[in-house]
């Protein structure tokens, strides 16, 4: 097909969204992805989760890994309060082009740092090139077989400390095992599993939430 399907996702808000309207954005895609075209958004069902975990924690600076088309990016962004701010890594230059315009459209452009680059490569420069002290909370939905050593690399780095918590995707479809196993077991975490569904499907899913207790 001539276009990709996060360009078309991109068209879906373009008719269907508000400008500077983040709900409509949200809709839009959750319409488009239920009805038309299913996609690896984290959906409407996982995504009401993620709110009232943003809601709890409420963050002033978030780590997002893995963009996409922006849909997290948009649900994370619209509960921020002024001065807070979500840093989201894409390393796929064709779905960041198509976040930003997504982004941009829900008007929380300046809540946003998307950043176009691997998670492994730009991990260790968060402190020295955004002045991160340490992250309020870190959504991981890039690739499952990164959760765990992106982790690892975090604590490594300094940017989780005593509070952060991380909120992951897809812990149960596509799965991330040995994340899983790692977080469930070290003693410096606190981890609590939230039973969903995959994005848009019947199918079982679900979020893992950890609480780094410090060391
Ligand atoms: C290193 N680095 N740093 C930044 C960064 C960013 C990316 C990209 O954003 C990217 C590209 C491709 C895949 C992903 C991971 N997402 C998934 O694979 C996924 C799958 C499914 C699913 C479930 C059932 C199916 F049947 C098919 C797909 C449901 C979901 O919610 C997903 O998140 C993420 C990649 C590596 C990156
Ligand atoms: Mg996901």
């Amino acid at each position: 097909t001539r276009t990709s399907r996060p360009q078309r996702i991109l068209k879906a808000v373009q008719r269907k969204a508000t400008v500077g309207d983040p709900q409509s954005v949200i809709t839009a895609i959750d319409h488009f992805c239920r009805h038309r075209e299913w996609a690896m958004n984290v959906g409407d069902e996982k995504g009401s989760i993620l709110d009232s975990v943003v809601n709890e924690v409420s963050p002033v600076t978030v780590l997002e890994l893995g963009t996409y088309c922006g849909y997290s990016t948009v649900r994370i962004a619209r509960l921020l309060p002024p001065g807070a701010c979500v840093i989201t890594l894409e390393f796929n230059p064709d779905y960041a082009a198509i976040a930003r315009q997504v982004i941009k459209w829900s008007g929380l452009e300046d809540k946003v740092q998307l950043v176009e680059g691997a998670s492994g490569d730009w991990i260790p420069w968060m402190k020295e090139h955004f002045g991160v002290q340490a992250f309020d909370l870190v959504f991981l939905d890039h690739w499952k077989e990164r959760y765990l050593p992106d982790t690892k690399l975090l604590e490594e780095c300094g940017l989780i400390q005593k509070g952060t918590v991380l909120l992951a995707d897809n812990v149960i479809c596509p799965g991330t095992p040995d994340y899983l196993e790692y977080v469930r077991n070290s003693p410096h975490y606190n981890s609590q599993y939230y039973r969903s569904h995959l994005e848009y499907t019947k199918a079982e899913d679900g979020l893992e939430k950890s609480v780094f207790l410090g060391y």
